[in-house]
């Protein structure tokens, strides 16, 4: 018998998570049936959505919900090799069994030399929301200013610099000076500190006067309210996520967006990239050949151990992460 450790969420959250507010728990496996693998997680997954998703569908006592790349331990499903890689949505646990029906297998050309972390990061689901929130949301074009926020995180480093293979100018803002060195070591054009500007208004402006065609949200609030007033005509924006909002118990009121919305005949679609699930294998396919040509760099926050989990999600909910924020077990 396999004995998996899990955490679950003990008490909803109210503001950001305490780490009071998760429990860990022991859950003893049952013998596999025909068709089904036992798997252990290798990396895990901490993500911004889990926050306010936490709120929407989960009940106390639940196992946090999250994804992972795990390695097939034991297999009665001839699919499913033993030794072999997946990434599976089976939550915030050591070990697990699956019937096979939801796990992914990770792209047959991934080199042996590549972190398989990645299939939760730059190669997976915020590569895939930068990849489709741009091209098919933002609809970017080469020689048009691109601004994202958060944009030293595992969806916004994605968006610069597929905004740069695209051709575009390339603005983003995060929230420490470090990050905002990552930035242009990456390639972004611009890059500003959001919280020692003394005026998001003016370092927006300074960072393109000309204003932007398309602006990649992934925080929202007061950041997307003074920036949708630099958008140029005809611009478009994705709303990719609202950050600024997850740990908020009252959402903050931002200034009235209306008005450049209408004199500016923008175009504001919110998005959800499981809408291109159809097409994962092709942003995969792309993002994989970039990161293996060099034009794609990655950088990963990697805490060690699986009791560390709800320390490196607090974490990444307040900034300390740069790039993609894993737990490695
Ligand atoms: N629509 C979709 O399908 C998807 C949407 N998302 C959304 O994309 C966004 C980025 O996600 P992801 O790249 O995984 O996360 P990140 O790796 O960017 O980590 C979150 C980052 O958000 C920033 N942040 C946190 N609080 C605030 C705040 N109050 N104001 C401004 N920035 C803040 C921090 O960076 P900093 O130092 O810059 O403050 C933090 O590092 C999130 O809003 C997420 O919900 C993600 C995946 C799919
Ligand atoms: C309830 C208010 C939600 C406000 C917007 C919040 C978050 C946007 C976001 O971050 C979306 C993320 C989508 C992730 C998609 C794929 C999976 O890895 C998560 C699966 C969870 C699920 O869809 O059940």
């Amino acid at each position: 018998m396999v004995t998996a450790k899990a955490w679950v969420l003990k008490k909803h959250f109210e503001g950001f998570p305490k780490t009071s507010d998760f429990d860990l728990k022991k859950i003893e496996l049952l013998k596999l049936k025909d068709g089904e693998v036992l798997l252990e997680s290798v990396f895990l997954s901490v993500d911004p959505y889990m926050r306010p998703y936490s709120q929407r569908d989960m009940k106390e006592g639940d196992i946090m919900i999250g994804t992972q790349v795990a390695r097939i331990i034991e297999s009665k499903n001839p699919a499913f090799v033993v030794g072999a890689f997946v990434v599976a949505n089976s939550g915030w646990r050591t070990h697990f069994v699956s019937n096979g029906k939801d796990l992914h297998s990770l792209p047959s050309s991934w080199p042996e030399s590549l972190p398989k972390s990645l299939a939760l990061g730059t190669v997976g689901m915020p590569g895939l929301t930068a990849y489709f929130g741009l091209l098919e949301v933002c609809k970017m074009k080469p020689g048009e200013t691109v601004l994202v926020n958060a944009a030293a995180g595992a969806v916004g480093s994605v968006v610069g610099q597929l905004a740069k293979i695209g051709g575009c100018k390339v603005v983003g803002s995060a929230g420490s000076d470090e990050k905002v060195a990552y930035l242009k070591k990456i390639g972004f054009d611009e890059a500003f500190n959001y919280k020692t500007v003394t005026s998001l208004k003016e370092a927006l402006h300074k960072a393109s006067p000309d204003g932007y065609d398309c602006f990649f949200d992934n925080v929202g609030g007061e950041f997307a309210s003074v920036a949708i007033h630099q958008m140029k005509k005809y611009g478009r924006i994705a709303v990719c996520g609202a950050i600024s909002q997850y740990n908020d118990s009252v959402p903050q009121k931002g200034p009235y967006v209306q008005f450049p919305m209408i004199l500016k005949e923008l175009q504001m679609e919110g998005f959800i990239v499981h809408r291109w699930n159809n097409r994962r294998e092709e942003g995969q396919k792309a993002l994989l050949k970039w990161v293996l040509e060099g034009k794609i760099k990655y950088h990963e926050q990697i805490t060690e151990g699986f009791e560390n989990m709800p320390a490196a999600f607090i974490g990444m909910l307040k900034g300390e992460n740069l790039g993609k924020a894993i737990i490695k077990v």
